[in-house]
């Protein structure tokens, strides 16, 4: 099973590469290591197995953060109607996104970063997107809230892009509106 061991810290190149294609079909290799990534993200959930195995709570996780470089995320989340959204995906890509954008109000962390960073991460309210699930099938997904930014920020991932380069700072909002 994976533990902490197993996440990548900021720093590993490995984070600032943009991830290669899954090749179709999914190998038996490269299921199994999607299901080992949503397994984690579930007993991250669990309190028994995450305070026995020391796992920081998750609702996803990137190929990238387990050192593999390849364009695939797992995620175990509830929107805001409850409706629980879980699954790994072989090559996802938004296809396509709302103008409108929202943001978590404490901001966001990660997994791969250890320390608090404030500010608010821009994302977009709405995204479709397409990937290939475990299953083999291809879906298509509409998303919005809670769920949306979760799937932006292990997309972001899969680009070498973490969720603190989206921070605007001060600055970048000063030298905006001097321009
Ligand atoms: C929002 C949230 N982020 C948690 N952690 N950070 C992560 O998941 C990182 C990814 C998220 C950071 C912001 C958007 C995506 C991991 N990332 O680095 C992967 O790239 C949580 F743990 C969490 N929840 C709420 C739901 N709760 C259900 C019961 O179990 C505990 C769980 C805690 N919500
Ligand atoms: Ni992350």
């Amino acid at each position: 099973m994976l533990t902490m061991k197993d996440i990548v810290r900021e720093g590993d190149p490995v984070l600032r590469k943009v991830a290669e294609e899954v090749s179709l079909p999914a190998s038996d290799s490269d299921k199994k290591t999607l299901q080992d990534m949503l397994d984690f993200v579930i007993n991250s959930q669990d309190p028994e197995i995450a305070e026995k195995y020391q796992l920081r709570p998750g609702v996803g996780v990137a190929a990238p953060q387990i050192g593999i470089s390849k364009r695939m995320f797992a995620i175990h989340v509830e929107d805001e109607n409850g409706q629980l959204y879980s699954m790994g995906l072989f090559n996802p890509k938004v296809v396509s996104h709302s103008i409108e954008e929202t943001h978590l109000d404490g901001g966001e962390g990660c997994l791969s970063v250890d320390r608090d960073i404030p500010g608010l991460v821009p994302r977009y309210s709405r995204i479709t997107v397409k990937g290939t699930n475990l299953e083999g099938e291809e879906v298509t997904l509409r998303l919005k809230g809670l769920v949306s930014i979760v799937f932006q920020h292990e997309l972001d991932h899969l680009n070498g892009i973490m969720f603190y380069d989206r921070i605007e700072g001060f600055t970048d909002k000063l030298k905006k509106e001097l321009n």
